[in-house]
């Protein structure tokens, strides 16, 4: 079953293709759409909102054709956009019963689904001062929960997490994940950084300047361009020349090492090397991917 594909899809602005023949579909769950800056993310989002007319190809939402079905496709489907849109000065409350009335609640429902979805995206006490007194990370709350409140079967989430401090990203993905995990609502988050999506999405997708780059389950991700991180208190030479003796590929960046995971081999050659030179290891940790590695990964394909 697809929650969303698109055939051949085209967004062509006056100087710039910003989604070029783009075949995809994607599944229930958490997907992540990740590509740079500039890849096409937003302008797809509002192409299958029904908000922008595409100029070539088609697409269809939880089996809706965006084109002549965007009403009902925002009817079914929550969206939080990527950019600051809240008015500063009214409160979280009073802004999501708005849009709880505006998706057809009465008014004491309406009061009733609000407070839930604040709770649910962790705003408590707060939710009663005005909107432009929040930090980034309770706006990136308000947004996601105006995206909840009319219970949709899907929602979109543009960089939700844009401008949040590590703990704000952690708390947003973990918010995310929850979101498809317990609530069941299939989830399509975009982001800049491939190495926070992978945490929690199902399946990813990369684009790069508008063309499908990659779509895959994450297994299939991760067991591709695995990567391992390693830190030694001194000796980081050392073992880079062993580890590349014994015939792993490795990479420096500032004081890590970054081993290619080939097999359960790369872990033992990283302990025996350590080992053998009497290192003391810091660090073992599994790498975040970079889109860059995807990258490296297809011209290595082709
Ligand atoms: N309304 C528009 N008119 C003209 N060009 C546009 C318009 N909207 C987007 N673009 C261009 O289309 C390309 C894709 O933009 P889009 O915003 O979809 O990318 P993105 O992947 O979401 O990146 P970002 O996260 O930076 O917004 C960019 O080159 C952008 O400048």
């Amino acid at each position: 079953m697809h929650i969303l594909a698109t055939e051949g899809l085209t967004k062509r602005f006056p100087t710039v293709t910003a989604v070029d023949q783009l075949t995809v579909t994607v599944g229930p769950g958490v997907t992540g759409l990740v590509g740079a800056n500039g890849a096409g993310k937003s302008t797809l989002i509002k192409i299958l909102l029904g908000l922008l007319p595409p100029s070539g190809g088609s697409a269809r939402v939880l089996d809706l054709d965006v084109t002549a079905r965007g009403a009902d496709i925002r009817r079914l489907v929550g969206y939080m956009p990527e950019h600051e849109c809240l008015p500063p000065d009214v409160s979280a409350t009073e802004l999501i019963v708005h849009f709880a009335r505006m998706s057809g609640l009465p008014r004491t429902a309406a009061r009733e689904r609000a407070a839930d979805v604040l709770r649910h995206v962790g705003l408590a006490e707060e939710r009663y001062r005005p909107v432009g007194t929040y930090s980034t990370g309770m706006k990136q709350r308000v947004k996601l929960a105006q995206a909840l409140v009319h219970d949709p079967k899907l929602i979109f989430l543009d960089e939700p997490t844009n401008g949040l401090d590590p703990r704000g990203r952690d708390e947003m993905l973990t918010l995310i994940r929850r979101i498809g995990a317990e609530f069941g609502i299939s989830v399509l988050v975009t982001s800049h950084l491939l190495g926070e999506l992978e945490r929690i999405c199902d399946h990813v997708i990369v684009i790069d300047a508008g063309r499908l780059l990659r779509s895959s389950a994450i297994g299939e991700f991760t067991q591709v361009t695995q990567t391992v991180e390693v830190e030694v208190d001194e000796g980081l030479d050392d073992l880079a020349a062993h580890l590349v003796a014994g015939g792993q590929a490795v990479s420096r960046q500032g004081r890590l090492l970054v081993v290619k995971v080939t097999g359960p081999e790369s872990y033992d050659a990283i302990r025996d090397a350590t080992a053998e030179l009497g290192l003391c290891l810091i660090r073992l940790e599994q790498g975040r991917h970079r889109i860059e590695d995807v990258f490296r990964d297809e011209v290595a394909h082709v």
